[in-house]
């Protein structure tokens, strides 16, 4: 709803009332209507102020009634009545002014924002366009330029660089309220022509066309797919070439294309996906209501290789002291120059500075005596971790956090190592670990909720997006991509090459497909896992050969690393690149030619594989070990898988995640495929449907927030 009072005699005062963000929900927008005819109806009131409760001036339309049936005033005659007010209306910006809340500030006549306001037109992010007028009143105001950069990437301007681009008239570091109250009545009775934005004609520009095309070549190569950006700079380009009326009209059309898309579907699901991963619980009962974190000021990071030196940077930028402990001379010194400068790279990007002293370096574990939380990150050995484990139990205060970021090996052994097991979980990171969003909070049989909770609390700190999940082989999104990436090496082995299932994948939306992927990461990475597993064994010959415990194996991987093809970093992978360490992957008759001597050998006849079974092998066995995880626990819900997917692992966020893809699909069909494949592959176990995915379908094929109820907890993991 709004409220409405007139204050300083003759200021019509309208505040917009919608926790937490003052959304404009059906009330909100009837509560508006009403106030302004209230306030223009009453001939005491000389001019108008919106504002929003709280310190939040609104945070756009309400998100959750896009997937309903609209009801109350529609937002565009509203703004639209406003604008074409006969007394001045001042809209007074506080905190957020978004989407719908910008565009209703835009019909206003004059906007006043407060210094730590932030402004934008995020509905690119949810897989739309402002479409109340956005895309026709900021061109019209900042210049075609400047619009489309906003409008087609949804990003948030600082109130001064709203200021510096026009958007605002004026910025207070005072009550906005108070100094809008104050501005309205110094332009009482003043002419309104030159106000409305919707008279103004777009800034003229000397070659309009070359402009579009280089926008629309530019959002199309970062869109991967998503159909938002596009009609974004459509919709800017009516506002440079129609008049206005028209223009709104094509913002319309445009809209309606998208309002009822799978994409704006997944992108607005996503957007909540996002905030409930936050609202983490394990089946011990543990919850992040219930559970207190600890404070952390001062952290340690154990290995100063690729990922510990990531995780020394994200630390000190989140503004912990940090000791740094690496045991190898050579390694330290290098981690010495490394840090400080990926510490400068970063400060530039954010306009940061860091401390360069909150980092300290040693070359002993007795350097972390006195730290409140540990992060192990030394080779994925379990002899060794095991041993630091040790050594940190009896060097740490008794209450220090002890966290480990091994991708594959067990926390709870691990945690067995120490005095306090209760004290010890994974921080699972994802390289580069001072980029990457993504951090998978493993906790074990005894981690306690306090320390799930301030590893959860750590991570959000570092401007991350932390996901609890249980403690398995490969937890939960490692688990994932075992599935995925044996698939796609089936499917080389039955004739498919890399960039076949590269560019399927790469069409679905992913920015690198498998191989090229698994080249960047490095091969050897994978080989050693499979080693130390006892599965890379090359020598065995006929039938066994491509088969490990009785299930189907593909030796494809371990033969390439046999041949020093290692990826990018040896200049030779499943592609070729013109050095090592190069980035171009090229095509490489050598590989083409290894695989159909590989095929030859073992008697496969190469047949014709499309772009749809390469999608549906790849991505449909990964979403059935996802319901796997839901069915055992390890995540709880749809969401924080959808999450790790989308934030670690390149998932397109417009196709909303792997869990989400596989509600649009429709379970049924997932489960006809996987039971499809699995009776033409009998010895790939996992391609059966998973038990809770056949329960889903049995129960009807309840939508993705529904799932949670179904979902029982039959192997409790604590
Ligand atoms: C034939 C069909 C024709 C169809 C034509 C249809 C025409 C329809 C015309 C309609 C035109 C409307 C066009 C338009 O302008 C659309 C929009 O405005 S879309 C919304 C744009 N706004 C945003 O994207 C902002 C989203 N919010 C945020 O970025 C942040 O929440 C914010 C910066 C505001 C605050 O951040 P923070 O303090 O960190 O809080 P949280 O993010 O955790 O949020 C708190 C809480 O609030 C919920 N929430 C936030 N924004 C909204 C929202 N806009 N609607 C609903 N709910 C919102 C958020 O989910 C959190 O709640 P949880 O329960 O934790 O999820
Ligand atoms: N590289 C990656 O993409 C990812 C790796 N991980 C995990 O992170 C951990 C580290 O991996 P990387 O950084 O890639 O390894 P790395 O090989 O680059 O670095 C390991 C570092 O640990 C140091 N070290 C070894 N023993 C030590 C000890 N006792 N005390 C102090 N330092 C010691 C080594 O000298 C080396 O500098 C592993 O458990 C790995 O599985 C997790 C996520 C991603």
């Amino acid at each position: 709803m709004a409220q409405y009072r007139r204050v300083s005699g003759s200021v019509g005062l309208i505040t917009l009332q919608n926790p937490p963000v003052n959304a404009l929900s059906a009330s909100v927008r009837q509560g508006i209507v009403d106030s302004v005819k209230r306030a223009l109806g009453d001939q005491k009131v000389k001019s108008v102020v919106i504002c929003g409760q709280n310190g939040v001036f609104c945070g756009g339309a309400d998100i959750r009634e896009f997937g309903r049936q609209m009801s109350g005033p529609p937002l565009v005659p509203m703004i639209h009545d406003i604008e074409a007010a006969n007394k001045p209306v001042v809209a007074a910006i506080e905190g957020s002014a978004l989407g719908g809340g910008l565009e209703l500030a835009l019909g206003c006549h004059y906007r006043i924002s407060h210094s730590k306001a932030k402004l934008g037109l995020p509905e690119v992010t949810l897989g739309l366009l402002p479409a109340a007028g956005g895309t026709q009143r900021l061109p019209r105001l900042i210049g075609v330029p400047a619009a489309l950069n906003l409008i087609t990437t949804g990003r948030h301007v600082t109130a001064a660089e709203a200021l510096q681009l026009g958007i605002l008239d004026h910025v207070t570091e005072h009550n906005t309220v108070d100094v809008a109250v104050k501005f309205a009545l110094s332009v009482t009775g003043e002419s309104l022509d030159g106000r409305r934005i919707s008279s103004f004609s777009c800034a003229p520009l000397s070659d309009l066309d070359s402009l579009f095309e280089e926008a629309m070549l530019k959002v199309r190569g970062a869109a991967r797919g998503a159909i938002a950006p596009v009609a974004c700079v459509q919709a800017v380009r009516a506002a440079a070439t129609l008049p206005y009326a028209q223009g709104m009209e094509r913002e319309k059309e445009l809209m309606a294309t998208l309002f009822h898309s799978g994409q704006a579907r997944a992108l607005q699901y996503f957007f909540f996906a996002q905030r409930a991963v936050g609202r983490w619980s394990t089946p011990s009962g543990a919850r992040w209501d219930t559970s207190q974190p600890r404070p952390v000021r001062k952290a340690a990071v154990i290995g100063l290789g690729t990922m510990g030196r990531g995780i020394t940077v994200a630390l000190a930028q989140a503004g912990l002291s940090v000791v740094a402990v690496e045991t190898h001379a050579k390694q330290l010194m290098e981690a010495k120059k490394a840090v400080p400068s990926m510490l400068k790279r970063g400060a530039v990007r954010g306009g940061t500075t860091i401390e360069p002293d909150s980092i300290t370096y040693s070359e002993t574990v007795q350097a972390v005596a006195d730290v409140d939380l540990v992060i192990e990150a030394v080779f994925e050995d379990m002899a060794l971790k095991e041993k630091v484990f040790q050594q940190l139990s009896i060097v740490c205060k008794p209450d220090t956090l002890l966290c480990t970021n091994t991708s594959s090996l067990d926390v709870d052994h691990l945690a067995s190592q120490t005095r306090h097991p209760e004290l010890v979980v994974g921080m699972h990171f994802f390289a580069p670990a001072h980029v990457m969003k993504l951090l998978e909070v493993v906790y074990g049989r005894r981690s306690s909720p306090a320390a799930v909770a301030t590893a959860m609390q750590l991570g959000k700190k570092m401007g991350k997006v932390s996901v609890a999940v249980g403690n398995c082989r490969g937890f939960a999104g490692n688990r994932m991509l075992k599935r995925y990436l044996e698939q796609a090496f089936f499917l080389l082995e039955e004739g498919a090459t890399p960039e076949l299932v590269d560019r399927a994948l790469e069409e679905f939306g992913f920015p690198m497909g498998v191989f090229r992927m698994s080249d960047l990461s490095g091969l050897d990475v994978g080989w050693r896992v499979r080693k130390a597993d006892g599965l890379a064994d090359t020598s065995l010959t006929g039938t066994s050969a491509r088969v490990r415990q009785g299930c189907r194996y593909s030796p494809l991987g371990d033969l390439l690393c046999e041949h020093g093809r290692f990826g990018q970093k040896t200049g030779r992978g499943w592609y070729q690149y013109d050095k090592p360490g190069g980035r171009v992957a090229k095509s490489d008759p050598w590989l083409h030619n290894f695989l159909d001597e590989y095929r030859a050998r073992h008697g496969l006849v190469p047949r014709c594989i499309d772009q749809q079974e390469v999608l549906e092998r790849c991505l449909f066995v990964l979403i059935n070990e996802g319901f796997q995880i839901l069915e055992e626990g390890i995540a709880a819900g749809p969401e924080d898988i959808d999450a790790i997917y989308v934030f670690g692992y390149g998932w397109p966020r417009h196709r909303g995640g792997p869990m989400f893809y596989a509600d649009m699909v429709g379970l049924e069909r997932v489960v006809e495929r996987l039971e499809r494949y699995h009776q033409a592959h009998p010895n790939v176990p996992y391609l059966q449907p998973s038990g809770l995915l056949r329960r889903l379908v049995a129960n009807g094929s309840p939508p993705i927030h529904k799932w949670r109820n179904v979902i029982k907890n039959r192997n409790s993991q604590l």
